[in-house]
């Protein structure tokens, strides 16, 4: 395995000296807040929307991903005419708080007493909450001058993120749209991060998360993390109809139980995603988010009621899941639903029939996309949006 550091990047970037108060009572100063933005903000401010990413996404929504040279994660959705229409929206996406792609996070210089801004904050980064994500990029969107979003969209942990700008921000978003996400952290899903975090502390170049003393990375362990991670992404049907049983001559040729030096096509897909995704990505960045997902609870200062953080809510919202999605099911974007009903919440709610899994919502479905297309559009005129 490849052990070479991910680079690090310039990246479009505004400092916050003043920081922000996190929900674990530190005081994180500065905050750095990187981002991409598509389109033109209108002489109102009024079209902005904020796309929220995934666990391991990034501002680079529609154009080259620096470290991949690949398109944006979601160039398909976010463009002129397309259904996150640029001629008419301006998009703005942040790397969020604790992540590795410019915005501050454990592999920002460590500030505060007693540092010298040269060593990384590795595991001593603060815990960081979905909330104090959300409340980071608003720094931004203030610098902006933008009083209300237009809309907020993202999927998976890009939906958390929606739902805690709906919570924390009632009157400052117009259109929300949670896609293939949940109200709470299931326990099956905390219990699949907690393996891929031991997978990562059980990796010899783990070196107590000061791996940069050592100019290597716990390639293996988050190798290992992202294949048992990227399976949940998927689901049997999108596994047997791109791999089936099919076999290959194994490339790797260090598999002692292959009968013919062969391997199946599913290991060695899994193998690449493993490998590809150590050179995007940070351990201790991977460790922090994973654990901001599993804090993420809409109903924990409520005594579990999921409604009452929208109690007088005018945010218009569309729920989206996908029927194959067993990371986040339609049974959990369901009871959001419910839960917003009871908060007498204006609501709809799409479930797209896919065999693609959780990850439906970076591919191509042609039902998403007229989806979302529709409930922009329509969420324009009632917002009188040119
Ligand atoms: C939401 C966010 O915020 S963004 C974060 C999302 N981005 C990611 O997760 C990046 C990694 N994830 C993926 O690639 C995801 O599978 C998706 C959903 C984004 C893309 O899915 P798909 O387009 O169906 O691609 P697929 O899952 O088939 O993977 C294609 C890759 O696997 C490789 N591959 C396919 N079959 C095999 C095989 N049998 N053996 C080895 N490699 C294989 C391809 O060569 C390709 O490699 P490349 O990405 O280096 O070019
Ligand atoms: N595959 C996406 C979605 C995970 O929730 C990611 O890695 O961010």
């Amino acid at each position: 395995m490849d052990q070479t550091v991910p680079a690090l990047l310039q990246h479009e970037c505004v400092v916050f000296p003043e920081g922000l108060h996190l929900e674990c009572g530190f005081h994180l100063a500065p905050v750095q807040i990187a981002y991409r933005t598509y389109g033109t903000l209108s002489a109102a401010r009024d079209n902005a929307i904020v796309v929220c990413h995934a666990l391991t996404g990034d501002q680079y929504l529609a154009d080259t991903q620096p470290l991949t040279g690949k398109p944006g994660w979601w160039s398909r959705m976010v463009g002129p005419g397309l259904p996150i229409d640029t001629d008419r929206f301006f998009v703005i996406c942040m790397n969020v708080l604790g992540g590795c792609m410019g915005s501050t996070g454990p592999r920002s210089p460590r500030s505060g007493a007693g540092a010298d801004g040269t060593e990384p904050w590795g595991t001593d980064f603060p815990p960081v909450t979905i909330r104090d994500m959300v409340r980071a990029q608003k720094l931004l969107v203030d610098r902006f001058g933008i009083q209300r979003l237009f809309a907020v969209v993202g999927g998976s942990m890009g939906g958390m993120q929606v739902l805690e700008w709906a919570a924390t921000y009632p009157d400052m978003v117009f259109a929300a749209m949670p896609i293939a996400t949940s109200p709470f952290h299931s326990a099956q899903n905390i219990a699949f991060n907690e393996v891929s975090r031991q997978a990562i502390f059980a990796d010899p170049d783990w070196h107590g998360g000061r791996y940069w003393e050592r100019d290597a990375v716990p390639a293996r362990g988050l190798a290992v993390a992202r294949m048992m991670a990227h399976i949940t992404y998927l689901s049997e049907e999108a596994l047997t109809r791109k791999f089936g049983r099919r076999v290959r001559r194994d490339p790797y040729g260090d598999n002692p139980l292959s009968l013919f030096g062969e391997m199946f096509e599913v290991e060695s897909y899994l193998r690449h995603q493993g490998s590809s995704f150590v050179h995007r990505f940070d351990a201790n960045s991977y460790l922090t988010i994973t654990r901001a997902m599993d804090y993420f609870d809409l109903g924990t200062e409520h005594d579990g009621d999921l409604s009452r953080p929208f109690h007088g809510t005018r945010t218009r919202f569309c729920i989206v899941s996908f029927s194959s999605d067993w990371l986040f099911p339609t049974s959990q974007a369901r009871m959001l639903a419910r839960a917003l009903n009871r908060a007498a919440a204006n609501v709809s709610f799409v479930e797209i029939e896919s065999d693609k899994g959780h990850d439906a919502f970076l591919l191509d479905e042609p039902d998403f996309d007229r989806t979302v297309r529709g409930f922009l559009s329509g969420a324009a005129e009632h917002a009188r949006i040119g």
